[in-house]
C-alpha cells in the first residue's frame, strides 16, 4: 500500500527537528533554498507570538539528496533551532548538574498544566511531575519539519504530475470569507502577502480586527483553512478498503496538526443539510472530456479521486494558552491555581494553512507513488502520462 513513509523527530527547544522521508524516486528537485522558502511561509500570518520574530529556521540536508536532486535514498532534512543556545542545559540530552539547573529560572517547573494542551494528561501517562517533558514534543513546533518534508513532496508532485497545492483562511473567529472564493496557484504570491492569507479583502480586514480584539483582550481565536489541490488525476486512493480511502488519509493528516479539530472534504458538513438533488455533482460530457457540473464532493467520490478540484477544510481550535489564564490546578499542592502563561500566538489559523497544504502535498504524494510507481522522476511522469493516454483513448 503506502509506499512514502515520513517520521519526524525533535523538541521546540532542542537543538533541532529532524525530518526524514523513506521511497521518493530519484530525480526530485530539491534545494536547501526550496525549503527555506517554505519555512518562511510558515511563519507568516498577522497574530504569531514573539518567538516567530526572533528565533530563524535554519535548514541543513544531512541524506537524500545531491547536486539539486534526490538520490532515492533516504531523504533527511534538519531545522535548526536558533534558541538552542538559551535552552543547552534546560534540553541537555546528557545529565546536567542538578544546583546548575536549579539555578536557572528558565528550569522552573511547570506543575500549572494548561487546558487544552497535552500537558496533564501526558504527565499523568508518561509519569512526569511537571509539564516540560510533555509541552516541548507537544509544541507545534514540530510542523517546520512537516512543511521541510511538504516542500519536497511538493516538488515531487508538481514534477511527475502537475500536481500544484494553495490554501487559503476562509473563516476566522466570526470573520468569513464568501463561500465559492477559491483561489489558484497563480493566486499564491497576493495570499502570501495578506496579513491572514485570505483573498477576500473585506474578509482579510475583518479577520484581522477581530485578532486586534482578542489582542485587546488577552484571549485567542481559531478558524478555516482550505487546501485545494490542482492537477490531481482521477484514481488516486481507492473504494476497496478504508485505509486506502484517499478521504480517510488526508483526514488523518489534518486531524495529526496540532489544534486541528475537525476536517470536511469538499462541502462537508453542509451536504449533511441538503437535499441529495444539491448535494453531489453531476456527471457531464464536455469537448475536454467527462466533466462534473459542480465541485461539491471536493473531488473524493468513494475514496477515490475523480480528476476534479480537490478541495479539503480543516478547523482549528483557539490557541489553548489563553493570556487571561485559564483555571488549572497545581500538581504539587492539589490547589486551585492559573495556567502557565509566558507567551502565545493570539492566533496560528494563516500558519496552520501552510502546515495543512505540506500534509496534503505528502498524503498525496504517497498516493502518487503507490499507484503509479517508479524509482525515478522520468519513470513515475512516463507511467502518469501512460495512465491518462489510456483514459483519452476510453
Ligand atoms: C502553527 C501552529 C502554531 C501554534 N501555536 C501555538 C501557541 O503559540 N500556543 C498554543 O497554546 N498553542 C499553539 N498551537 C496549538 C497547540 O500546539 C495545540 O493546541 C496543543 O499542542 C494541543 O494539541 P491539540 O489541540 O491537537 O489537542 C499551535 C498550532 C499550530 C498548528
Ligand atoms: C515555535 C513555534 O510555535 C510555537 C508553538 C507553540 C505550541 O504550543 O504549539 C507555542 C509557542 O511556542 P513558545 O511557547 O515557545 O512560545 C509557538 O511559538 C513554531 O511554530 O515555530
Amino acid at each position: 500500500m503506502s509506499r512514502l513513509r515520513w517520521l519526524t523527530a525533535g523538541e521546540s527547544h532542542g537543538p533541532a527537528l529532524v525530518a526524514t522521508l523513506e521511497g521518493l524516486p530519484a530525480g526530485v528537485p530539491i534545494t536547501t533554498e526550496m525549503v527555506a522558502d517554505a519555512l518562511a511561509r510558515r511563519r507568516l500570518g498577522y497574530g504569531r507570538g514573539a518567538r516567530m520574530k526572533f528565533e530563524q529556521d535554519q535548514v541543513t540536508f544531512l541524506g537524500g539528496v545531491r547536486h539539486g536532486l534526490s538520490l532515492g535514498s533516504p531523504v533527511a532534512i534538519m531545522v535548526g533551532n536558533t534558541e538552542w543556545p538559551k535552552w543547552e542545559q534546560v534540553m541537555a540530552a546528557d545529565p546536567v548538574d542538578p544546583e546548575e539547573l536549579a539555578a536557572l529560572a528558565r528550569n522552573a517547573p511547570l506543575t500549572r498544566p494548561r487546558p487544552g494542551h497535552a500537558d496533564l494528561a501526558g504527565m499523568q501517562k508518561y509519569g512526569f511531575d511537571e509539564a516540560r517533558p510533555i509541552l516541548e514534543r507537544a509544541s507545534a513546533r514540530e510542523t517546520a519539519a512537516r512543511v521541510a518534508l511538504g516542500a519536497v513532496a511538493r516538488s515531487f508532485l508538481k514534477e511527475t504530475a502537475g500536481i500544484e497545492i494553495v490554501s487559503h483562511v476562509v473563516e476566522l473567529a466570526a470573520a468569513k470569507a464568501p463561500y465559492g472564493v477559491v483561489p489558484k496557484p497563480s493566486d499564491v504570491e497576493k495570499l502570501d502577502a495578506d496579513p491572514v492569507r485570505c483573498l477576500d479583502a473585506d474578509a482579510s480586514k475583518a479577520m484581522v480586527a477581530e485578532i486586534d480584539q482578542a489582542h485587546k483582550d488577552g484571549d485567542t481565536l481559531g478558524g478555516v483553512v482550505e487546501v485545494l489541490a490542482y492537477g490531481v488525476p482521477v484514481g488516486l486512493g481507492s473504494h476497496v478498503h478504508w485505509d486506502r480511502r484517499l478521504d480517510a488519509r488526508l483526514a488523518a493528516a489534518l486531524m495529526g496538526i496540532q489544534a486541528i479539530k475537525g476536517v470536511e472534504v469538499g462541502d462537508g458538513f453542509d451536504l449533511a443539510r441538503v437535499p441529495g438533488s444539491k448535494a453531489h455533482d453531476e456527471i457531464v460530457s464536455t469537448d475536454d472530456g467527462i466533466k462534473r457540473s459542480s465541485g461539491r464532493s471536493g473531488g473524493t467520490e468513494g475514496g477515490l479521486t475523480t480528476g476534479e478540484l480537490l478541495r479539503v477544510r480543516a478547523a482549528m481550535k483557539p490557541i489553548a494558552t489563553v493570556p487571561k489564564a485559564l483555571a488549572t490546578i497545581d500538581v504539587t499542592t492539589g490547589e486551585a491555581a492559573k495556567a502557565h502563561h509566558q507567551r502565545s500566538d493570539v492566533c496560528a489559523v494563516p500558519a496552520a494553512g501552510i502546515v495543512a497544504e505540506a500534509m496534503v502535498a505528502l498524503v498525496l504524494a504517497d498516493a502518487v507513488v503507490e499507484k503509479f510507481g517508479g524509482d525515478s522522476v522520468p519513470e513515475t511522469r512516463r507511467n502518469v502520462q501512460t495512465f491518462l493516454d489510456n483514459l483519452a483513448i476510453r
